[in-house]
């Protein structure tokens, strides 16, 4: 059966705060490392970075799924502070979607250059050199953004228990109304 190139889909799934849980992680490594120090609660997370809020703390004293026809690659960027991170990323990966996703791995400091459909990512804006990136992104729910209110057509996956196929399914659908419409206007109709 032939089937229209506009039916295949590409998804980049960012890893820290949408497969791999960074936020619970960091506070776990903090109350380990500075017991009784006063800390934001993840309830308490506002804004992408922590660093703003732990410090003016101080001043006041998984699963990705895959569909028929549907790529998924993991996007993520490296810390600037790179040497750990990037051996640490991959060794994740591996351990825990095995390594057939270890060559799914795309690390990138920039993901508006990285084509794709889709971008499930928990940073509620994403900026680089591409002003305008093939890709939709859709907010992954995490502590840090659940407050935000999205402008339409923005769109949410709350989490991987909400319709992940769903917003595929729809990206899939417009993607295929495009491709009608640019071939009918195309052939003069
Ligand atoms: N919520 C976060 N606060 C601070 N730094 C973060 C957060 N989430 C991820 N990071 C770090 C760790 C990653 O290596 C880079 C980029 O992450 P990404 O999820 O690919 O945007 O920033
Ligand atoms: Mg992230």
């Amino acid at each position: 059966m032939a089937v229209s190139t506009a039916s295949r889909l590409r998804v980049l799934v960012d890893m820290d705060g949408v497969l791999a849980d960074f936020e619970g992680g960091v506070l776990r490594h903090f109350l380990a490392r500075y017991p009784g120090e006063p800390h934001v609660e993840l309830a308490e997370r506002r804004g992408f970075s922590g660093r703003g809020q732990y410090r003016r703390l101080r001043g006041a004293g998984s699963q990705p799924g895959a569909l028929w026809l549907t790529e998924v690659f993991i996007c993520t960027s490296p810390l600037m502070k790179y040497e750990h991170c990037i051996l640490e990323k991959y060794s994740w990966v591996e351990k825990y979607l095995g390594p057939k996703f270890v060559e799914r791995l795309i690390l990138t400091g920039d993901k508006t250059v990285v084509s794709a459909d889709l971008l499930v990512d928990d940073k509620d804006t994403i900026k680089g050199a591409e002003p305008k990136p093939s890709w939709e992104h859709i907010l992954f729910t995490c502590c840090h953004n659940k407050h935000l209110e999205l402008q339409t057509p923005r769109r949410r996956l709350q989490s991987w228990a909400d319709d992940w196929r769903g917003i595929v399914e729809s990206k899939r659908r417009s993607n295929v109304e495009k491709e009608c419409y640019a071939s009918l206007t195309a052939n003069g109709n």
